[in-house]
């Protein structure tokens, strides 16, 4: 009897800070000889080819893309990635019908012989209706965290914080009146955490907020499934490792996935990308011209913006920082559109800055010139980071960020955080 791979479908949610990582599982997954069904949304799929060419995504063996509409209004001047807000009302309401009948596809495909029937699906855990489709069609499921374990936790405690009456915030004034200093000490295992150390979610008025009403699902479908990989490690995150494993079904700290894919032979998985903007390369020719451990590098991940006032504050603190920097503006970063830098900024800066609008940032942190890495803490780049040793000056924006922020700052001593005033 012929023995076929076993053959997982992998949905992330699709921002790209959340496509990176469950890519990598992906390919560890690949290395270990599954099939791969990894399903984009269709405008993603379509920046993905944009972004890295039309072959890009063919021509690896057994490793296969598949599509679901993304529900939204097409729309070709506005990236849709970066409303995460719409994404998750359309997640909620729009993605599971497509996804059903994609699993029926796959499931015709197996049956006809053409490919090996599904053996599990691997979801991110924002993606809840993949667990109701799993259920439906008899299939199993592990979900995946693309944020660390105490991220996760802090998550799966939102709907204590309104039992407790600590959310929703009660007034404007929480940034400057002192209550998001309130200490929250009893979600297990998160010792001195503060209200303002949380995933930044819980800072809303409304009772009726929709990330927070989708976090709560979330959290709520954790229990569905049988297992949770997360993109972190046991030395790392020990006692919140610890903690959940008598909250939790069964938890595979199994990352960092960028450590051990660099570890294991896969050149021939290397033309497979996941980067939804096109990598300026000639970034890494100029980092060698540049003396061991002198570069500050500065990217705020894929989803931060900010506005002209905070731009040009970080631009004069790079000029008068008088170090050699490399700076990621995404077309979209600036609120209201680019910013042109003066001239006087660009005579101070150009004999050592370096402003490019993507790079590949693996290869950029793990560049023998890096000295630093200003970071807005998205999981991805403090796991990057970490494994690259490379210390961070963190300037957290939102989502999980200011929870990052406080363990690389205060548990693992490994970055300093930016004490912002200015908004
Ligand atoms: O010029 C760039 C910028 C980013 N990246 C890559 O893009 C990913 C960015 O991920 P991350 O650092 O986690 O930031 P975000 O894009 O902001 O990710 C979102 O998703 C993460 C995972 O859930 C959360 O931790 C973040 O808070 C959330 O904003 C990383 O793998 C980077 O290496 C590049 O390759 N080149």
């Amino acid at each position: 009897m012929q023995v076929r791979n076993p053959h997982a479908v992998l949905t992330p949610f699709p921002v790209q800070g959340h496509i990176s990582s469950l890519f990598r599982l992906a390919k560890l997954l690949h290395l270990r000889g599954f099939r791969i069904t990894f399903v984009h949304t269709e405008y993603n799929y379509k920046r993905l080819l944009n972004s890295r060419g039309l072959k890009a995504l063919d021509g690896i063996p057994d490793f296969h893309f598949e599509t679901i509409p993304d529900g939204l209004p097409p729309n070709d001047d506005v990236d849709v990635t970066q409303d995460v807000v719409a994404l998750c009302k359309s997640v909620t309401e729009t993605f599971f019908l497509p996804f059903r009948e994609l699993l029926a596809r796959l499931y015709d495909s197996a049956t006809a012989g053409i490919i090996p029937p599904i053996t599990c699906l691997v979801s991110d855990l924002s993606m809840t209706f993949t667990t109701q489709a799993a259920h439906e069609l008899a299939l199993p499921i592990v979900l995946f965290s693309p944020a660390s374990a105490c991220s996760l936790m802090a998550t799966l405690h939102y709907r204590e914080l309104y039992d407790k009456g600590l959310i929703p915030l009660k007034d404007e004034s929480y940034w400057t009146n002192g209550y998001l200093d309130t200490k929250v000490d009893w979600i297990p295992g998160m010792k001195n955490f503060r209200l303002k150390d949380l995933p930044h979610f819980l800072r809303t008025k409304d009772p009726n907020n929709i990330l927070v009403d989708f976090l709560i699902d979330m959290a709520d479908n954790v229990h569905k499934t049988s297992a949770i990989v997360i993109n972190t490690f046991d030395e790392l995150e020990k006692d919140v490792l610890n903690a959940s494993s008598s909250m939790l079904p069964a938890v595979y700290p199994i990352g960092p996935f960028n450590s051990f894919l660099n570890q294991s032979p896969q050149n021939h998985l290397e033309p497979l990308g996941s980067n939804l903007w096109k990598e300026d390369t000639e970034c890494l020719e100029w980092l060698k011209f540049k003396e061991p451990n002198s570069v500050v590098y500065v990217n705020f991940g894929s989803i931060t913006v900010m506005s002209r006032e905070q731009l040009l504050e970080f631009a004069w603190g790079l000029a008068n920082s008088k170090r050699p920097f490399l700076w990621i503006i995404r077309p979209d970063l600036v609120i209201g559109g680019s910013v042109i830098l003066s001239s006087e900024f660009v005579n101070e800066t150009s004999d050592r800055g370096l402003i490019v609008s993507w790079c590949p940032q693996e290869q950029v942190l793990n560049h023998p010139s890096l000295g630093g890495f200003l970071t807005h803490c998205g999981w991805n780049s403090t796991t990057e980071s970490i494994c690259a040793g490379v210390p961070m000056l963190c300037w957290p924006f939102f989502a999980d960020q200011p929870t990052n922020c406080r363990n690389i700052c205060n548990d693992w001593g490994i970055g300093i955080e930016i004490d912002t005033n200015v908004k």
